[in-house]
């Protein structure tokens, strides 16, 4: 069985945001329902063990919730602060418990990486992702995608080698052109980025997608499922009427089972 787990499902500066009284700040205040840390994922399977996606500012209360002591690895989507502001708390964990840590990236965000986090490389292992990763039953490669004004991320794809199903995990981009959708149609599960409901700017001004250019996505695509994360303060869970049958809002903690 493998299990993904959406540890930050929040944008750059999670909800609530540090000067904000909107309304869902408010409630995720209060109520807790739209709490959104910043960026990290991850999946739990038999003989590979816990792959996390993005390593954001919050991974240490995220290791805390989810109550690890270590992890097996780390794949990178991009080197933005929200997905690899933890790497150096990952960092002195492995430096304190003695493990290399390994981090497989898309191999032009490892200098990226390395001249935020000079220190890093000494304890972590960058690994390029120029082949297919091998974890389990699973085969994942990396596919470049556009973030619009904040330039490149990449999606990861994960295909089951013996089942084929198949899913994407792909947090930050926008306006992708066919080549680089073409993996995403018939997917069985798509976890998409989108920040707001709607973006009313042009789009050389944004950076991901919103709700609804993601469910013209959905309908395009036709994907088994599509589960909507980075979410900013503009979403509320729990308005779940402006979504299609098929399309939800990834909340803090859910868990996707997925059967080998
Ligand atoms: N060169 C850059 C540019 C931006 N950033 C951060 O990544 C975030 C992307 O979403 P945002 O809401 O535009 O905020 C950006 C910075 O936090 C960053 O870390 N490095």
């Amino acid at each position: 069985m493998t299990t993904l787990i959406f540890c930050g499902t929040g944008d750059s500066q999670g909800v609530p945001r540090s000067y904000c009284d909107c309304q869902v700040c408010v409630e995720a205040r209060a109520a807790g329902s739209n709490r959104r840390l910043r960026p990290s994922f991850y999946m739990r399977e038999p003989v590979s063990g816990t792959t996390w996606i993005d390593c954001g500012p919050d991974w240490g209360r995220q290791m805390e919730d989810a109550g690890f002591r270590s992890v097996d690895r780390m794949l990178i989507t991009h080197a933005h602060y929200d997905h690899i502001g933890g790497l150096p708390e990952w960092y002195d964990a492995c430096r304190w418990t003695d493990k290399e840590g390994l981090t497989y990236c898309p191999a032009e965000v490892i200098p990226e990486i390395t001249a935020r986090f000079p220190w890093v490389a000494s304890r972590l292992r960058f690994i390029p992702m120029e082949e297919s990763l091998v974890l389990g039953k699973w085969v994942v490669r990396c596919f470049r995608v556009h973030h619009g004004r904040n330039g490149y991320s990449y999606a990861f794809e994960f295909i089951h080698s013996v089942n084929g199903y198949r899913w994407i995990y792909c947090s930050d981009a926008i306006d992708l052109t066919e080549e680089q959708q073409r993996p995403f149609y018939g997917a069985d599960l798509v976890i998409l980025g989108t920040s707001f409901v709607k973006e009313p700017y042009p789009i050389h001004t944004r950076s991901i997608y919103d709700v609804e250019e993601a469910i013209e996505l959905f309908e395009r695509w036709k994907p088994g499922r599509m589960v909507l994360t980075h979410l900013s303060h503009d979403i509320d869970v729990n308005k779940k009427d402006v979504l299609p049958e098929g399309v939800q809002f990834a909340v803090t903690g859910m868990s996707i089972t997925l059967c080998d």
